[in-house]
């Protein structure tokens, strides 16, 4: 049996699965937690890995791996090679007045569409890149090269020089997914100067090798990882539920808006894509404020009415990225006696992240993206509320795959391609999976949009 590994480096932790290259049968698994926090040293990323590789039984025996890891990430490198400070990840919103600036200095967002497929916001590296220049000279001045964590991973693996893949060089906000080009006059607008960059590597490229003389694949951001790991099919919207909402499709042609990233997949296509900052989180911290854990959070949110009773909570715990509300809050509308129960909140939560993200599908579907089934992934889908739950708001039968960790599973399904070098993917076996169906409450979705149109943003301190 030929072995192939993928490992996914996501913002709570690190995973790694080794899978049969052939049939993609899983063969072991390991995980390991990363520090909390927006801003984390690389070498936390590579501690996770090493742990969560001996937790998977070590990797001397396969063939090939990959790495699938959070997006945008900036992870700024001196001369030498040597992290010049913690990387600022995905949901650090310190960059939003830069997003701000440089929309309005290239002409609003239209010409960041036309340019790199996205408007930029406080995730995009980018945006991180004038922050820096901004507010700590010294270290962009330190900088040479700039990359992102699944580029940085990569490289450790390798030895060799700095890779990305095109999906990853869509979310800089300095890379065209319409032109396969970096956009260095951008990027001199954000940060004076240009930089050293990884180079972007095909699909089905290989990085270099690992120690034990495997192949390194390209590797690929999370989101277009999971769009390989699950294997979608035309007419399918992913909702991913990880610490990050995502809903992403497989599409032939670049599509974007001033809502919607227009990444590039993994797969020599684009991957259309909407994200929240608040989404598996939103069910920890509601679970965490009732004292209880996530499985007692969802009988409960199943045992109260659909719509709560009107009880409405708007889920902005981080801020917000979609809609781009960077210092918004939590809000909680509607309490009254009746209302101030366990189970009301319960249910709250759970409506407010599945509007959330049934928002975010809307948008994809603005764009002319067929919607004709929505498959949910990640970690929140493992709630039995969640997933009995999101047919009555998102107003369609949701499908959800057996749990798997499909980031990794797309790292080694790509791994598995670059070393069988076909033109495609492989095939692998058909994912089980189990359709939730109940009729839909327009309602809740209703009362979810006049709610948050009123979210405060938080004190300033
Ligand atoms: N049964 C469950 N119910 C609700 N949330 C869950 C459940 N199992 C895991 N989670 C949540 O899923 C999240 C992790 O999901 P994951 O997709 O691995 O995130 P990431 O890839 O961003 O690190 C955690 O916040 C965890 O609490
Ligand atoms: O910023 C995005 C997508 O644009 C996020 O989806 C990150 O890629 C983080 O992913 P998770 O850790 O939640 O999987």
């Amino acid at each position: 049996m030929t072995l192939v590994a993928g490992i996914d480096s996501s913002t709570q932790s690190c995973k790694v699965v080794v899978r049969d290259a052939d049939s993609g049968a899983l063969v072991r698994e390991g995980r390991a937690a990363h520090p909390v926090g927006t801003e984390v040293d690389p070498a936390a990323w590579q501690q996770a890995l090493d742990e969560a590789v001996a937790d998977a039984g070590g990797l001397d025996d396969v063939a090939a791996l990959a790495v699938g890891a959070q997006q945008h990430g900036m992870v700024c490198l001196d001369e030498s090679g040597d992290v010049v400070r913690p990387a600022l990840l995905w949901n650090d919103t310190r960059s939003a007045a830069a997003a701000a600036d440089l929309v309005s200095e290239l002409g609003g967002p239209e010409p960041w569409v036309d340019a790199v497929g996205s408007v930029p916001v406080a995730s995009f590296t980018i945006t991180k890149l004038r922050w820096l220049a901004e507010h700590e000279p010294a270290n962009a001045d330190r900088t040479a090269a700039v990359c992102l964590p699944h580029d940085w991973l990569t490289q450790r693996l390798t030895g060799g020089e700095l890779h990305t893949d095109r999906s990853d060089a869509s979310g800089t906000g300095y890379w065209s997914p319409s032109t396969g080009a970096y956009r260095e006059d951008l990027l001199t607008l954000a940060f004076g100067r240009t930089l050293r960059l990884p180079r972007v590597l095909e699909p089905a490229a290989a990085a270099g090798q690992f120690r034990s003389g495997a192949l390194v694949a390209a590797g690929a951001g999370d989101n277009a990882a999971a769009a390989l790991g699950v294997q979608a099919e035309p007419g399918d919207v992913v909702v991913s539920i990880g610490t990050s909402g995502t809903a992403f499709a497989s599409s032939v042609k670049p599509a974007g808006s001033s809502i919607v990233n227009g990444f590039a997949d993994a797969q020599g296509r684009f991957l259309p894509l909407v994200c929240t900052l608040n989404a598996a989180r939103v069910l920890d911290a509601t679970a965490r404020m009732l004292r209880i854990g996530v499985d007692e959070l969802s009988e409960l949110a199943l045992a109260a009415p659909a719509g709560a009773d009107g009880l409405v909570l708007v889920p902005y715990l981080e801020g917000e990225r979609t809609p781009n509300r960077p210092d918004a809050s939590g809000t909680l509308h509607g309490l009254r006696l009746d209302t101030a129960t366990p189970a009301h909140l319960a249910r709250a939560a759970v409506e407010g992240l599945l509007c959330s993200l049934a928002d975010a599908v809307d948008a994809l579907v603005e764009l002319g993206i067929p919607a004709t089934r929505v498959l949910i992934v990640g970690g929140g889908a493992r709630s039995e509320a969640v997933r009995r739950i999101a047919p009555t708001v998102f107003g369609c039968p949701v499908v959800v795959p057996e749990p798997s960790e499909f980031v990794a599973d797309g790292a080694a399904r790509q791994a598995a391609w670059a070393l069988r070098g076909q033109i495609d993917p492989p095939q692998w076996s058909a994912l089980t999976s189990r359709c939730y169906q109940a009729d839909p409450v327009p309602s809740v979705r209703e009362r979810y949009a006049h709610a948050r149109e009123l979210v405060l943003d938080r004190p300033q301190c």
